[in-house]
């Protein structure tokens, strides 16, 4: 079974944890497509709060009535991809620029499904490298600030994330540095480092945060627990 099969029968089983009235957090990326394009099929009345706004204008496309984070109390679930799922159901997200709503749209739920393709599934996290959003302002000085921390844990330097137009910007109007490292040894104690920096809005590092995952693999979907 291809990548894309498997994400799209983990978005499919994602879709069919959702019921009449929830408020649903919409994911970023190819996987979270396949949840939101489920869930539009199944035609229920909910009220999506998307991560993005590639989601919002494909959940738009799909007729799913949106809100925004700040319209809503709280949200009963939210389903979105990731990068890497590694122990604990530890992951690390960003690598469509988009994690910061991401992680304030996840901190919002009561509950956070993760889906995605079996490769994703590692023993250590790191081999994708790690984003970290960035406010523009003097981000060169952040990143320099950046590479310290990237000595400290024994990494090289983290890289301003280009695309063929320059500069990418999220949503938010910020920048991105990926930090490459094969293998994050501790990711609470980078995580802790990271966020201290003036300058970092947030990090790709989702721990803690995500109740289950559900991942599709060539014997089918397999669900996880933390
Ligand atoms: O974190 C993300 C976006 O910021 C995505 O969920 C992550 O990049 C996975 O994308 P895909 O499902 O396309 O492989």
């Amino acid at each position: 079974m291809s990548a894309d099969a498997q994400k799209k029968a983990s978005g499919e089983a994602a879709a069919l944890l959702v019921e009449p009235g929830m408020v649903v957090g919409l994911g970023t990326g190819s996987t979270a497509a396949w949840f939101v394009k489920a869930l539009a099929a199944r035609k229920l009345d909910v009220r999506g709060v998307p991560t993005s706004e590639a989601t919002a204008s494909l959940a738009r496309e799909l007729g799913i009535p949106l809100a925004t984070l700040d319209d809503v109390m709280s949200i009963d679930l939210t389903v979105d991809g990731a990068d890497e799922i590694g122990p604990g159901l530890s992951l690390i997200k960003g690598g469509g620029a988009a994690l910061l709503r991401e992680k304030l749209v996840w901190e919002a739920s009561k509950r956070c499904v993760v889906i995605a393709d079996a490769a994703k599934h590692v023993k250590v996290l790191g081999k994708f490298p790690l984003p970290i959003e960035v406010v523009r302002f003097g981000h060169p000085h952040t990143g320099r600030r950046l590479a310290d921390i990237a000595a400290e844990f024994d990494l090289p330097p983290p890289r301003l994330r280009m695309a063929d137009r320059g500069i990418v910007v999220t949503d938010g109007g910020n920048v991105i540095y990926d930090m490459a490292s094969g293998a994050i040894a501790e990711p609470a104690a980078l995580a802790a480092a990271l966020k201290a920096v003036t300058g970092v809005v947030d990090h790709g590092l989702f721990l803690d945060l995500a109740d289950e995952a559900l991942i599709g693999t060539d014997e089918g979907v397999v669900k996880l627990l933390p």
